[in-house]
């Protein structure tokens, strides 16, 4: 049985129809990519995954359970987190702090940060092991707005890990790097991979086509490809669109 199992899920915005019909599975533990032209849903559908948009019609199932139209609370209880294509941390707040404001145990409490940061270690600690693991095990004191632009994308995604996802929703994790910060993200991004499901919307083919199990190809409000980069290479579709060039 797929972790995910998406099946006919349609979404149309007044007249707008954006989104036909997507089926896609994901098996547990895989790297799930997807692109497509701009404009094509890509994000409209993870907004219906992660469920900030109810689909009209179409199904969406989580390990066999069947979660269509659940708020994005309910789905993020359930183990399913996004990290943004616009980032979404506080500023002012520390890197540590960014991390453990997203811990369910701390909002749990409320968001006292100062009496957090003060009473209780459990939290600072949890999020500094999070750090280590995205590489910014030194930058734990440091405000965001100081953060470099790669350093924030990595404490992104350090503050989606604090949730305990089985499912890590990358929505073009590589929009804004240059190519350093790509090479850390890959770098990252690959040590992640196997350990949780990650499904990531990407332009940059080069880190899709070299970090992903599978790739889908959304088009027309449907998945028009699919398989492995190397599969992918020999479609019709994706050799006349250019967008499989790096595979
Ligand atoms: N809430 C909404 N109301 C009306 N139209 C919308 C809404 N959300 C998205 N759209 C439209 O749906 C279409 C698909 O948008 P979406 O952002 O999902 O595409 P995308 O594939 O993620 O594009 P990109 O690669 O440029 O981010 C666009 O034409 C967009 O304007």
């Amino acid at each position: 049985m797929a972790l995910i199992e998406v099946s006919g899920v349609h979404v149309r915005f007044g007249d707008r129809v954006v989104l036909e019909s997507i089926d896609l599975t994901v098996p547990e533990g895989e790297f799930h990519g997807l692109m497509g032209p701009n404009g094509a849903g890509k994000t409209t559908f993870f907004n219906v995954l992660t469920g900030r948009v109810k689909p009209s019609r179409g199904s969406i199932r989580f390990d066999g359970e069947d979660v269509t139209g659940l708020s994005s609370h309910r789905i993020a209880a359930k183990g399913v987190a996004r990290s943004f294509q616009i980032m979404t941390l506080f500023d002012e707040f520390s890197a540590r702090e960014n991390v453990m404001v997203g811990l369910p145990g701390f909002r749990a409490r409320g968001f006292d940060m100062h009496h957090a940061a003060a009473g209780d270690r459990g939290f600072a600690e949890k999020a500094s092991e999070i750090l280590v693991t995205v590489g910014l095990a030194d930058k734990g004191d440091t405000r965001a707005k100081d953060l470099s632009y790669g350093d924030r994308r990595a404490l992104e995604i350090a503050v989606a890990l604090g949730q305990g996802p089985r499912v890590l929703c990358l929505d073009e994790p590589t929009s804004g790097l240059g190519s350093d910060g790509v090479q850390r993200l890959a770098t990252l991004v690959g040590r992640l991979k196997g350990k949780l499901t990650i499904v990531a919307i990407e332009h940059d083919m080069e880190f899709l086509f070299s970090l992903a199990d599978c790739i889908s190809v959304i088009h027309w409000g449907q998945v028009v490809a699919r398989g492995a980069p190397h599969e992918l290479q020999q479609n019709e579709w994706v050799k006349r669109s250019n967008l499989g060039r790096f595979a």
